[in-house]
C-alpha cells in the first residue's frame, strides 16, 4: 500500500520505521493521516517484528488537526460522530496492533500526539521534548485519547494534566508513565535501537499474546468505553468554548473565554 502522510522504511530485520510526515503542520493528525495509521496498523505494521513511530521535522506530533476539528464543529451531528469515530478507530487499531510499537518522541507532543505516545509499548523521548494535554486551552477535552492516558498514569495525575493543560518536560513524562526514558538529542537513535533489540530475539506470537494479555488485564478499553469517549468528543465539539478556542488558535490570537 502507498501512503501520502506516512513514510515507511523497512529493514532486513523486520523493523518498520513509520514517520508521520506532515512537518509543515507539525504532524497534526488529519483525517488522511488517521486513515493511513489505521490501515498501516492492520497491514505492514501487524506483520513487522517491531514498529518505530516517529515524526518528521521539529515535533513528534501536534495532536488532532485543528482545521479538521473546526470543520466538525460546523458539521451536522452525524458527520461529527463519524469523524470522532475515525479518530477513536485509529487509536484502537494502533493499540491492538500485535507488533511491539516503539515511540521515538522529539520536540513536542500535544493532545493526540501524547495519546499516540501512550499507545506505544515503549517510548524514548528526547530530553528537550515538551508534552501537554492542551485541549482545555482550546475549549475541548482529551476524549478519545483518555483511556490510553489513564492506563499510563491513573485518574489523579490525569486530572492534574488534563484540567490544567500545563506543558511539562520529558523527565516528568517519564514519571507520569508516558515515556520509558528521556535521553539527550544525540543519543536518541541509539536509545531507540537498544529498545528495539530485545524484540528481535523473542517469539513474536508469544510477545503479541503477552501484549494482548496485558491489555485485557489492564484498565478496560472495550467498545463501550470507546463509544463513551466518542460521545464526549462530540459534546466537546458542540460547546461554544470549542468554537472560540479552536478559532483562536487558527487565527493566532488569545482565546476570549466567557
Ligand atoms: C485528539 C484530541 C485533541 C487534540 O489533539 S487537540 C490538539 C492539541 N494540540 C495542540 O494544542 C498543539 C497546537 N500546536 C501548537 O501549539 C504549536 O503549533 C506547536 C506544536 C507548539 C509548534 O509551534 P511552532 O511555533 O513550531 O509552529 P506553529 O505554531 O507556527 O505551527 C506551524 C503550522 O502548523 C499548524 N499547526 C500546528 N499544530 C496544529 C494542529 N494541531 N492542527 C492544525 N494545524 C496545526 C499551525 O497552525 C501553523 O500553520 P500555518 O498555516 O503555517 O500558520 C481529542 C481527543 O482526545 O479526542
Amino acid at each position: 500500500m502507498s501512503y501520502e502522510t506516512l513514510d515507511l522504511e523497512a529493514d532486513d530485520r523486520g523493523v518498520l520505521t513509520v514517520t508521520l510526515n506532515a512537518p509543515e503542520r507539525r504532524n497534526a493528525l488529519s483525517a488522511k493521516m488517521m486513515d493511513e495509521l489505521t490501515a498501516l496498523s492492520r497491514a505492514e505494521g501487524a506483520k513487522a517484528r517491531a514498529v518505530v513511530l516517529r515524526g518528521a521535522g521539529e515535533v513528534f506530533c501536534a495532536g488532532g488537526d485543528l482545521t479538521w476539528m473546526q470543520a466538525q464543529i460546523r458539521a451536522d451531528r452525524d458527520g461529527r460522530r463519524a469523524e470522532a469515530r475515525r479518530l477513536a478507530g485509529m487509536l484502537d487499531a494502533l493499540n491492538t496492533m500485535p507488533s511491539p510499537l516503539i515511540g521515538r518522541v522529539h520536540g513536542g507532543a500535544y493532545g493526540g500526539g501524547v495519546g499516540l505516545a501512550c499507545i506505544c509499548d515503549v517510548v524514548v523521548a528526547e530530553e528537550a521534548t515538551r508534552f501537554g494535554f492542551t485541549e482545555t486551552r482550546l475549549g475541548i477535552i482529551p476524549a478519545t485519547i483518555s483511556p490510553y492516558v489513564l492506563a499510563r498514569m491513573g485518574e489523579g495525575r490525569a486530572r492534574q494534566v488534563f484540567m490544567s493543560a500545563r506543558i511539562f518536560g520529558a523527565e516528568e513524562a517519564v514519571r507520569l508513565g508516558i515515556a520509558t526514558r528521556a535521553v539527550p538529542e544525540a543519543d536518541i537513535d541509539a536509545a531507540v535501537e537498544a529498545e528495539v533489540a530485545p524484540y528481535l530475539k523473542i517469539a513474536r506470537g508469544a510477545a503479541a499474546r503477552a501484549k494482548a494479555l496485558a491489555r485485557s488485564l489492564g484498565p478496560r478499553i472495550d467498545e463501550a468505553v470507546i463509544e463513551a469517549t466518542i460521545d464526549r468528543l462530540v459534546e466537546a465539539w458542540e460547546s461554544p468554548e470549542a468554537e472560540e478556542g479552536i478559532a483562536a488558535f487558527l487565527e493566532k490570537r488569545p482565546a476570549r473565554w466567557a
